[in-house]
């Protein structure tokens, strides 16, 4: 408990914040990655592209770890963070191609530019992940503080982004790793 109290204290002396808020930004980073995975899919569906990319996937997860390696973050936790990233992105787009061959009026209509458009914002979001999971480093490995901030967190990034059923099961899935203690 003084040890939570401890972690809590450090983290509003170096930020100025609660220490919920650097789990709120984290989980929500997680949920606009994965409303992106919407581009994603609307920029595959309908094209020969298939939704799984082993070598990009290898590339987002390489540059993620060199990232965390820069940051001073455990490389294994920060991919297995990413891991779960990628495959709630692929939860999301079987999901909307699914919906949309059944529904094709729900299709989209304009097709992004993945490689021009979209993967460029993934790899912000993934600049920004590896800042926000050093700044929850030590909540992170708090254990019981860390999974109640974290139900509370996922439960107002579902609310914030009106996440519809699809979306609430991938972001359940994507900050499984969050808690590492
Ligand atoms: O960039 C893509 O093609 C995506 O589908 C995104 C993404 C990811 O989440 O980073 C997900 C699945 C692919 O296997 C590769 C990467």
């Amino acid at each position: 408990m003084v040890y939570l109290l401890a972690v809590g204290l450090a983290a509003m002396v170096t930020t100025g914040q609660p220490p919920s808020s650097d789990l709120n930004a984290l989980v929500n980073l997680s949920a606009e990655r994965l409303l992106l995975a919407d581009r994603v899919a609307a920029a595959k569906f309908g094209t020969d592209q298939p939704i799984e990319d082993p070598v990009r996937e290898r590339q987002v997860l390489d540059r993620a770890a060199a990232m965390a390696a820069e940051a001073g973050l455990d490389a294994t936790e920060t991919v297995a963070f990413f891991r779960a990233q990628i495959e709630a992105s692929k939860a999301v787009q079987r999901g909307l191609f699914d919906r949309w061959a059944r529904h094709p009026e729900r299709a989209p209509k304009h097709r992004p530019d993945l490689a021009a458009e979209v993967r460029p914002h993934l790899d912000r979001i993934t600049a920004a992940f590896i800042s926000r999971l050093a700044a929850a480093e030590d909540l992170r490995a708090a254990t019981l503080r860390c999974g109640e901030l974290l139900v509370s967190a996922k439960r107002a990034a579902d609310r914030r982004h009106r996440l519809d059923p699809l979306h609430e099961r991938a972001l359940h899935g994507a900050i499984a790793p969050v808690c590492t203690g």
